[in-house]
């Protein structure tokens, strides 16, 4: 547990960066600092391994007071990963994932074999083992550096805007094997952000900076989204908060309506009385809508081609908001579920999740 006690730090121009800040951010979870650019994020990030020293107030890793520990075997207990990755340009990729062990002395075969195994951890081709870091990818180098954090087995890492120099679509995988490495690892973790999206995604409990180094509000997503303390976080916040909150809220077991379909590579079916739209399935699995309506002349059997696969699908067992969102995108209205291996069991329509979220005031499920 990382504890923050009345900390504040003023620079010696007189800025009043942190302000007597107090949180908790408990172990094996993620806590996400999230604000405004010059809130005091980075500055009250490295205040905990010290590379940044406190004017006011103490940090505490495990009821131990930093400060009364040597600083470079603090930092060794601690990984820390930042934007740009910060690799060594002139090492390879696995000596940079080996950095820390060799500084402790392992030794040198140990200490690569160690590296390779991170490698694949993070989801790095080892065939990159050799390369230097101007050689990869800017996603690929930050999954270097997320490696290198990991390397002493630190059971702290403090994270600050690991993944915002990439483009969104590498963003989003960064963060979704982050959350499953995390969810292995089970590291105490801090993080820092400016986005409050990718802080809602990740954290486990996020604190909302204002500028000045004050906690606006520190709660769990689900509490932030539908219970924004003031103004100012709600805005922060944004929009379609009632929206993104359902994301949080258990859909529980939905009821399905049975949905005639059609296998691929089948005749289509025609003067069928299900409407315009029928499903199409592979073993099980929906493909994507056929709209009877608007076949092409001559089409006589399901093919690709002719299939809407706009709709995303809702799994058994899910969030109200990916129900809502099966419904809202799917071109027939009526919203595909499927279980946790991705077979077909029904759809349900728009109105069913309305009643469902009605019925349900949708408190936090944490
Ligand atoms: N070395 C320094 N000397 C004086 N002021 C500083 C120093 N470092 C940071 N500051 C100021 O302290 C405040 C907080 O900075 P900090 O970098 O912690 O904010 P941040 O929330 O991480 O911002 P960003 O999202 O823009 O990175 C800002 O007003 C900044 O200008």
């Amino acid at each position: 547990m990382i504890r923050f006690d009345k900390v504040s730090k003023q620079y010696p121009d007189g800025t009043v960066a942190v302000d007597e800040l107090d949180l908790v951010a408990p172990s094996g979870e993620i806590t996400v600092f999230v604000g405004p650019s010059g809130c005091g994020k980075t500055t009250s990030l490295r205040m905990i391994n010290r590379m940044i020293e406190p004017t006011g107030g103490r940090i505490l890793i495990d009821d131990q007071d930093v400060t009364k520990v040597d600083s470079a075997k603090l930092r060794r207990g601690i990984g820390y990963v930042i934007q740009h990755a910060g690799l060594f340009p002139h090492r390879t990729i696995v000596d940079n994932i080996a950095s820390v062990p060799y500084l402790l002395g392992t030794d040198k075969k140990q200490a690569r074999a160690l590296a390779m195994e991170l490698m694949e951890r993070v989801g790095l081709d080892t065939r990159f083992a050799k390369r230097y870091p101007a050689q990869l990818s800017g996603g690929q180098q930050q999954r270097v550096g997320v490696a290198r954090a990991l390397a002493a087995d630190p059971p702290v890492m403090l994270m600050d805007e690991p993944f915002s120099a990439v483009d969104p679509v590498v963003r989003d995988q960064l963060q979704e094997e982050f959350l499953r490495l995390q969810s292995d690892l089970g590291k105490t973790i801090v993080f820092v952000t400016h986005d409050i999206d990718e802080a809602i995604k990740l954290g486990d409990h996020v604190a909302v900076l204002r500028v000045g180094g004050h906690l606006a509000q520190l709660a769990t997503p689900a509490e932030l989204l539908s219970r924004p303390v003031d103004a100012f976080v709600a805005g922060f916040v944004g929009r379609d908060r009632g929206y993104r909150a359902l994301g949080f809220t258990s859909a529980g077991r939905l009821s399905t309506h049975d949905e005639p379909t059609v296998s691929m590579g089948d005749p289509i079916p025609r003067g069928s009385d299900n409407g315009q739209w029928i499903l199409a399935v592979d073993s099980g699995a929906p493909q994507g809508w056929l709209s009877l309506a608007d076949l092409p002349a001559g089409a006589t059997t399901v093919t690709d081609d002719l299939l809407y696969r706009g709709g995303t699908l809702a799994t058994q067992g899910g969030s109200l908001r990916a129900a809502l969102d099966a419904c809202l995108s799917s071109p027939s209205g009526r919203g595909v579920v499927v279980d946790e291996s991705g077979r077909l069991l029904g759809s349900v329509t728009a109105r069913e999740v309305l009643d469902l979220i009605e019925a349900r005031t949708p408190e936090p499920s944490a």
